[in-house]
């Protein structure tokens, strides 16, 4: 079954005012690569130059603003397609929005392939209430949920997501999320190595996109790629030059 025939064969979840969209539904999704060279030369998205140093492992980490991407409309909307894809791949009822960078892209998914919307509060954030509910909008509770976030590193805060849905009786079937950075993670947590995780790149994939598009300044990226994935000791005479370079 091909996606044209799932889309149709989904048709009641499509109502009348939507078959106006359904040449933008059944589009052919742009080439995972050109995805991944528009998110990595997003204005901002990879800080070029300085790196940012992760105080507790000192392994070098670029910053990325995964928000920027939520700036141009139409990319926004081609970075949702693969979720909704993968969101009817996993039989999904309702998209859920981790809070907060997680939220316009899950809006986006909800919107691109019709699909009900909530978000989930992100435990510890500044400025909750007590007695707000962690689940706000559709109901989640008996549905099979695809939770989108803008990242996924060590699956902490994926684990914290995914234990709010389930108090709420939410069914967790997988994440989509704009970068999946667990390919630089020190550690991932067993919810993060078991559920299904789409995304639109890895880390590195991101950077060396970056790289290649001239964002990033390429003996740079080669050193703080080279000290991240071979693991540097403190002491290797490489860290003068990587401080140098950036
Ligand atoms: O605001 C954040 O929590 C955040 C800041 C940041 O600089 N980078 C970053 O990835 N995050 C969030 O951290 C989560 C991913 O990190 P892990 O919990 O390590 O998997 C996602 O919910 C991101 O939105």
């Amino acid at each position: 079954m091909n996606l044209n025939q799932k889309t149709l064969a989904n048709a009641k979840r499509t109502r009348v005012s939507d078959y106006a969209d359904v040449a933008r539904l059944t589009a052919v999704p742009p080439s995972q690569t050109d995805l991944v060279a528009r998110l990595a030369t997003v204005p901002g998205l990879v800080r070029p130059g300085i790196a940012h140093w992760d105080m507790k492992t000192r392994l070098p980490l670029q910053p990325l603003s995964n928000e920027n991407a939520y700036g141009d409309p139409q990319l926004l909307h081609d970075l949702a397609v693969p979720g909704v894809n993968f969101a009817r791949c996993l039989g999904a009822d309702v998209i859920v929005g981790a809070e907060t960078g997680g939220i316009p892209l899950a809006t986006a998914v909800a919107l691109t392939g019709q699909f009900p919307f909530a978000f989930v509060r992100k435990p510890g954030y500044v400025g909750h209430e007590d007695h707000e509910p962690r689940v706000r909008g559709a109901s989640v509770a008996g549905r099979r949920v695809l939770l989108v976030d803008d990242a996924v590193s060590s699956g902490t805060a994926l684990e914290a997501f995914a234990q709010e849905l389930q108090s709420e009786g939410a069914i967790l079937v997988g994440v989509f999320t704009l970068v999946d950075m667990r390919d630089v993670a020190t550690s991932v947590a067993p919810i993060a190595k078991t559920l299904p995780i789409e995304a639109v790149a890895s880390y590195l994939e991101v950077l060396a996109a970056a790289t290649e598009h001239g964002v990033l300044d390429p003996a740079t990226h080669q050193l703080a790629v080279d000290a991240l994935v071979n693991h540097w000791y403190d002491e290797d005479p490489r860290w003068a030059l990587l401080n140098q370079a950036a």
